[in-house]
């Protein structure tokens, strides 16, 4: 039987739904924030859906995972301190912890159930939680982020759900105002974006949110991700005024960062070519999204 992950009654994606077929479901329940499906799918792998809307799967959420972590860590030259909101699945820190430059990785994701079945679930995800340099706070972003001290991180990493349910405070302008005070001058946002295809406008409003806010280079990047709707989702990397950061060459390529590639936990997509690529974007999208 097929479980269409619904998204036609979902406005952030009217009028489309996406089919994948279900040889098992794996798990089902509900959290104080929203409901957990894990299910084994014909061809992806496992699969992670929240509130009906796919996280990721075994087979594409390297593209994710690894391009939303090193965008901005290959973008400034030594990171140390690193911050992510959201990524309670772990795959975000799996990559972090390839950077021998980082120090320590706190990450505040609000629901503990995501963290628990993700352990049991997605272990080479869930890995990255091993990494002793990682300190979870379980709660809401806002909250840690109004509490971290002042130009605290080189980096923050936003890799959230959709602006519907829990992560819609995400996307307005206090959250991008605490998240500059909390970097440090010239330090790095890389944030979920969506699709160039369906959700231009709230790119726009984005860009100019973080132009006004981080004052530095704001730059919209993308990357394929079959499993998402429209197949490709987007990037906001920002940077906050200070050192300058140009982020279409990576200055600390993933290829010269001793001890990246782990054996067995190969970068499977990422690389300083579609790290430049990335940036490279159709004229619809230059058009509409350049301008601002
Ligand atoms: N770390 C898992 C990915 C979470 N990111 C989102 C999943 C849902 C998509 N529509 C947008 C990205």
């Amino acid at each position: 039987k097929a479980i269409k992950v619904q998204y036609y009654n979902n406005p952030m994606w009217p009028g489309e739904a996406h089919s994948l077929k279900v040889e098992k479901i794996l798990y089902q329940g509900k959290s104080p924030y929203q409901e957990v499906l894990v299910f084994e799918s014909s061809t992806y792998g496992k699969v992670l859906v929240l509130d009906g809307i796919v996280q990721l799967t075994d087979k594409d959420e390297c593209a994710y995972q690894e391009m939303i972590t090193h965008l901005p860590l290959c973008s400034i030259p030594s990171p140390k301190k690193v911050l992510v909101i959201g990524g309670g699945d772990g795959g975000v820190l799996r990559e972090i912890s390839r950077h021998n430059s980082v120090e320590s990785i706190d990450i505040c994701e609000i629901d503990q159930l995501v963290i628990d079945i993700c352990k049991d679930f997605f272990p080479h995800l869930s890995v990255g939680f091993e990494d002793p340099r990682v300190q979870l706070h379980v709660g809401d972003a806002v909250e840690f982020l109004r509490n971290a001290p002042e130009g605290t991180y080189d980096a923050i990493i936003v890799d959230s759900s959709d602006p519907i349910g829990p992560a819609q405070e995400l996307v307005e302008k206090p959250f991008f105002e605490t998240i500059a005070r909390a970097l440090r001058p010239g330090g790095v946002l890389c944030n979920q974006a969506e699709s160039m295809w369906l959700h231009t406008h709230l790119i726009q409003d984005m860009l100019s949110i973080c132009r006004e806010t981080f004052k530095g280079s704001v730059r919209y990047a993308w990357t394929s991700v079959p499993t998402y709707p429209s197949g490709v989702i987007g990037f906001l990397l920002c940077a906050k005024e200070g050192p300058p950061v140009n982020f279409l060459t990576p200055i600390n390529p993933i290829e010269e960062v001793e001890g990246a590639t782990k054996a067995g936990r190969e970068i499977r997509f990422y690389n300083s070519e579609m790290h430049r690529a990335a940036f490279v974007l159709p004229t619809f999208a230059k058009r509409e999204l350049e301008a601002y």
